[in-house]
């Protein structure tokens, strides 16, 4: 395929846990060009990133920590499609990542979890005035966006629901941006969860979870040996609907991950879940 057709990819987060699988993923796409790899962790400095990603030939593009200078690189590159910035890094510096990219051109496609809702706000503004395409998607994976419709359907039926997510322990954030999604769809169906009958009290605090809008309860466990879970659990007299998805695999994300690369160039402001791209 001649350059000009090519998507320019810039991984940020590549020596983590998702960006690793990211830079195979872009590795073996036909239109996908992997022009540039980020990561701040000392040790992986200049290192080649498909060599950290454990792919056998190395691509010849060296592990830095020098997000701006390659944000500037990538948007000069005229002859190719516009660049893409995949970010995979964490909840601190994910802000910051976005609002670079989006001020060079640079689309940002975000699985970085932990962002406020303010913030998700200011940079959809930010966006809207760059008229650049952004996604930020809390999960890629479509057994999350099924298992979320699914509990969409059911919350017209059942009046009391609680949500456990269930991850790694190297998770930085909870509850986990799914399960902040999660509950925000419920949310959104207009009626209030988990009316209380009897006065409860907590005899440890945080031991019925944490409310999110609408009563409806998060709960996390972080454990070794969890990679990412969650049960939508709803209850009602005499019975239990539960729903729940598991990851084993990190390529699970993979699909929508490639998906967001090539939608991000047909969009001109922010949006939020895989859900809105299918
Ligand atoms: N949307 C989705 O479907 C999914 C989202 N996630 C989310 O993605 C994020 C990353 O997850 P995961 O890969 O497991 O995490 P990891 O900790 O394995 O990887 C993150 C990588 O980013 C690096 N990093 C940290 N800060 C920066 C920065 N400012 N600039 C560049 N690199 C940075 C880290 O370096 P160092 O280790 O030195 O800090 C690390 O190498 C999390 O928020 C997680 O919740 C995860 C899976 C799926
Ligand atoms: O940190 C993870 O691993 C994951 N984070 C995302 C989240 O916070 O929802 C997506 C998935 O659950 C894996």
């Amino acid at each position: 395929m001649a350059n000009q057709n090519l998507i320019p990819v810039i991984v940020n987060g590549a020596a983590g846990k998702m960006g690793r699988e990211v830079i195979k993923a872009v590795a073996q796409a036909p239109d996908l060009s992997l022009m540039g790899a980020i990561d701040t962790s000392p040790e992986h400095q200049g290192k080649d990133a498909g060599e950290v990603a454990g792919l056998s030939e190395p691509l010849e593009v060296p592990i830095t920590n020098q997000l701006e200078p390659m944000l500037g690189y990538v948007a000069g590159e005229r002859h190719m499609q516009p660049g893409v910035m995949v970010d995979f890094t964490h909840p601190d510096s994910v802000y910051d990542n976005i609002r670079s990219a989006i001020a060079y051109g640079i689309r940002p496609v975000v699985g970085t979890t932990g962002l406020s809702p303010e913030q998700i706000q200011d940079l959809a503004d930010f966006a809207d005035k760059a008229s650049t395409g952004c996604l930020i998607i809390p999960n890629f994976s479509i057994g999350m966006v099924l298992l979320q419709q699914a509990a969409i359907a059911a919350s017209q039926y059942f009046d009391h629901v609680e949500i456990i997510e269930l991850h790694h322990n190297q998770k930085a954030d909870a509850p986990s941006g799914t399960a902040i999604q999660t509950a925000q769809m419920l949310a959104e169906m207009g009626k209030t969860f988990n009316q209380p009958i009897v006065k409860e009290t907590e005899k440890l605090p945080g031991a019925r979870g944490s409310v999110a809008d609408e009563g409806i309860r998060i709960h996390s466990v972080r454990l070794p040996g969890l990679i990412a879970h969650q049960e939508v659990i709803f209850g009602a007299l005499g019975q239990i609907y539960t729903l729940r998805h598991d990851t084993s695999d990190r390529t699970a994300y993979m699909p929508g991950v490639l998906l967001a690369i090539r939608k991000v160039l047909q969009l001109k402001s922010l949006v939020y879940g895989l859900e809105k791209i299918l």
